[in-house]
């Protein structure tokens, strides 16, 4: 295929509008076609700087306007599946920002649906698999120099909420993340969770218990803690500490040059995930068109988002107990092994 894959973004807000400046600017291969948004002002507003994009305010409108090659969904995750059915039923290529849905049940059915269809048609947009830094982790535990894996420690730090974020939502919305990363550094499936509610800070809004420590465990028995901090004031910070057999390793601590000057030191903080993260969003998606333009999945697939919707499922029944909770997960089907 020669020609540029014509992309629908559906859902135009803070990610959606990054996809879409991304794809229109960085991405090789691929154009914005179309934008959905449910605001109509948002959408003709995103379209306005992009030649030959035209604003809609449903999915459908965009797939009958037969303009429409692959979709980004970047909606709120409630709304997931729905969209994701929709867009498998036009057989497109897909990527979903994280969650897939905000529970097991409905990812299953959205397994079961791809199944149906018989190929893999969904990415899921866990980008910390394509950070540089987590990357090279990776590669360091499964080359072996350094043993077997043993523990890991990770950070999560966000500056603060949105309004509206919930409890509930440091494990679907943030923790997810290291759900993921976990399942890829080890290459293994959650088994357990707890979550162990300490000390609250005072600038955490009504509703939130905010820092929380999150405790996972795999299969083989890697230990794992997460302090999911999402109003940490300082800035943003995503940080893990993996020690093996025989050496200890850190990625994701410190971001730029380190000055020192004045009788001070010091660097800059990053203010946020769109910073943080923006190498690993540029490769996220050229894998993600890359792998459409041959008919593949060119990352974390559906099984990927079956598979953490059950730990932030088991994470929040946790958070709410004090217990540690079991993860089950139904047989992996062939189609994803
Ligand atoms: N990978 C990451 O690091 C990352 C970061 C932020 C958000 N996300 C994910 O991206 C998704 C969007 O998050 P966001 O922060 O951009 O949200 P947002 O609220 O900023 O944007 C959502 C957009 O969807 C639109 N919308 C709502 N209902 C719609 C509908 N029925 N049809 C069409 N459009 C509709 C809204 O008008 C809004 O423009 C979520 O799934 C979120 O978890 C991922
Ligand atoms: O939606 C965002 C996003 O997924 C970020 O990557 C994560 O660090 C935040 O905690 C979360 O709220």
């Amino acid at each position: 295929m020669t020609d540029n894959l014509r992309v629908a973004v559906v859902g135009a807000g803070r990610m959606g509008a990054d996809h879409i400046e991304r794809i229109h600017s960085r991405i090789v291969g691929a154009r914005v076609s179309a934008v959905v948004d449910i605001d109509a002002e948002r959408a003709r507003s995103a379209v306005a700087q992009i030649p030959g994009a035209q604003a809609y305010s449903t999915p459908a409108e965009a797939y009958a306007s037969g303009t429409v090659d692959a979709v980004l969904l970047a909606t709120p995750g409630f709304l997931h599946e729905d969209a994701l059915l929709e867009a498998l039923e036009q057989d497109l290529p897909i990527l979903c920002e994280k969650p897939l849905t905000p529970d097991a049940e409905s990812s299953w059915r959205v397994i079961e649906a791809e199944q149906k269809l018989g190929r893999q048609r969904i990415q899921v947009g866990f980008m910390r698999r394509f950070d540089a830094d987590y990357a090279k982790l990776g590669k360091i535990i499964s080359g072996g120099d350094l043993g077997e894996l043993l523990m890991l420690h990770c950070r999560h730090r966000n500056p603060g909420t949105p309004e509206g974020f919930t409890n509930e939502m440091l494990i679907n919305d943030s923790v997810v993340h290291e759900f993921d990363v976990v399942r890829f550094l080890t290459g293994e499936e959650i088994t357990s969770v707890q979550v162990r509610l300490g000390k609250a800070s005072r600038n955490a809004p009504e509703g939130q218990h905010d820092p929380q420590q999150v405790l996972l465990e795999t299969a083989s028995g890697v230990l794992i803690d997460v302090e999911i901090f999402v109003n940490a004031q300082f800035g943003y910070e995503v940080a893990t500490q993996a020690s093996l057999e025989s050496g200890i390793v850190d990625i994701g601590a410190d971001h730029g040059p380190v000055t020192r000057t004045a009788g001070r030191v010091g660097g800059d903080v990053t203010p946020g995930f769109e910073e943080r993260f923006g190498d690993a969003y540029d490769r996220e998606i050229q894998s993600w068109i890359d792998a459409a333009r041959r008919g593949e999945v060119g990352g974390p697939n559906a099984w990927d988002g079956y598979a953490t919707a059950a730990c932030c499922e088991a994470g929040v029944r946790a958070q709410a107990s004090g217990e540690k909770v079991a993860i089950e997960l139904n047989e992996k089907p062939e189609l994803y092994r």
